[in-house]
């Protein structure tokens, strides 16, 4: 960290996404985001977000760049209600100290970001970029993991389970205040062979957001309640000990069934929901087809159509090469080719087509994130 006379503390680090083995869907307090269920996931190591924040002890304007881009903080309040905690905590910090300075402190923020990977496609940008934040204003205020969990979590909930390495459970709690509502790392060695393919079949942002998805789901499924009843509980126990075991087969049974039903939630909201496209089944189909002898990889999907598959490390190889056996045509050829045929022959596409894939990018696991 580096400060400098005039008030300024900086913070670089860089912090991975992390995809759900069991899914985050559905809030019980959309202010506080506290979930339904409880979810447990790994980082995948190789997306991330790289963020920078500057706590500036000056009255000023926040501002958060992305990419190069200016986020317009009045359209996205939860910027404001994480810099809004900080500064709770840290007077909070100070009182405990009993550090009683009368003069009133004003600071603002400025946060600077860059990620490796498409925002808002269903990548979970959302988590790398507010845990990377939280992450920087616990190094900047020395704040406690309860305390940055709890700073990640009201930036996006499933940012919570970026904050650490290895495999996090992010348990649900039962208070309203949140207070039990953490993501904790398990007490599992990382499992380092784990390795993950992301497929990016579109990169557009998503038609029906996290936030408005989760609240038609709870309001309209009737399966969302089973599955927060009777399902989620057994499959977090079943991920542990598949994890802690290092049984592949079973883990990954687990992480295609819990992704299914996770769309299946989706589907059953009213109005349905829909993430999976064409190419997110074709792939589903290539993984069946690859673990027709024996279970090697396992496919799981967030909120829209780029898939991740959770293989061993050397798997790898056979999963890109029975992948390659299927994306042959690049997405643009195909689909100039299925308007020629609409258009020309008047011959609605008809195309057995292949996986089309924008980006394939390959990741070790459970790295968790690493501060500069
Ligand atoms: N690097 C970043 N730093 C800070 N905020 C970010 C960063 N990347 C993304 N975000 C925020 O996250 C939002 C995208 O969140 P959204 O939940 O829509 O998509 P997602 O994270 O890709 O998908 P999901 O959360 O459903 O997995 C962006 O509009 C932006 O406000
Ligand atoms: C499908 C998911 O990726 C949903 C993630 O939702 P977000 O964490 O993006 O939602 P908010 O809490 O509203 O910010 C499943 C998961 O990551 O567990």
């Amino acid at each position: 960290m580096s400060h400098n006379g005039a008030g300024v503390s900086e913070v670089t680090v860089r912090v991975p996404m992390n995809i759900a083995l069991v899914k985050y869907w559905g809030k019980r307090d959309e202010q506080l985001i506290l979930p339904l269920n409880d979810s447990i996931s790994l980082t995948v190591d190789k997306l991330t977000a790289e963020t920078t924040v500057r706590m500036i002890q000056a009255v000023g304007e926040n501002t958060v760049e992305i990419n190069g881009r200016r986020v317009e903080l009045s359209s996205n309040k939860r910027y404001q209600t994480v810099f809004d905690e900080a500064l709770r905590l840290q007077r909070k910090r100070k009182e405990d100290l009993n550090k009683n300075e009368n003069e009133c402190i004003t600071h603002h923020f400025e946060v600077i970001s860059k990620t490796n990977f498409p925002v808002a496609a269903g990548l979970a940008s959302s988590a790398a970029g507010f845990a990377a934040i939280a992450r920087a204003i616990q190094k900047i205020l020395n704040l406690n993991d309860t305390q940055a969990n709890r700073l990640a979590r009201i930036g996006s909930g499933s940012a919570c389970r970026s904050m650490f390495g290895g495999l996090v459970h992010w348990k649900k709690g039962e208070k309203e205040d949140g207070s039990d509502c953490v993501a904790v790392r398990t007490e599992s060695e990382n499992w380092p062979d784990l390795y993950c393919i992301i497929l990016v079949f579109n990169d557009e942002r998503k038609k029906v957001g996290s936030s408005e998805g989760m609240r038609r789901t709870r309001e309209t499924s009737t399966l969302l309640k089973h599955r927060i009843e009777y399902v989620v509980p057994e499959r977090i126990e079943q991920v542990k000990k598949a994890y802690e075991s290092r049984n592949f087969q079973d883990l990954a049974r687990v992480i295609m069934a819990d992704s299914n039903q996770f769309h299946a939630v989706c589907l059953d909201s009213i109005p349905p929901i829909r993430y999976l496209n064409e190419s997110s089944w074709r792939l589903i189909e290539l993984v069946e087809k690859f673990n027709q002898q024996e279970v090697k990889a396992a496919y799981t999907f967030d909120a829209g159509p780029n898939a991740c598959v959770i293989v061993q490390k050397y798997d790898v190889p056979a999963f890109i090469r029975t992948l390659l056996q299927d994306i042959i045509i690049p997405s643009e050829d195909l689909k100039s080719v299925e308007e020629e045929l609409k258009v020309s022959f008047d011959c609605p596409s008809e195309i057995n087509s292949p996986i089309l894939c924008s980006k394939l990018i390959v990741s070790p696991m459970g790295g968790g994130p690493a501060d500069s």
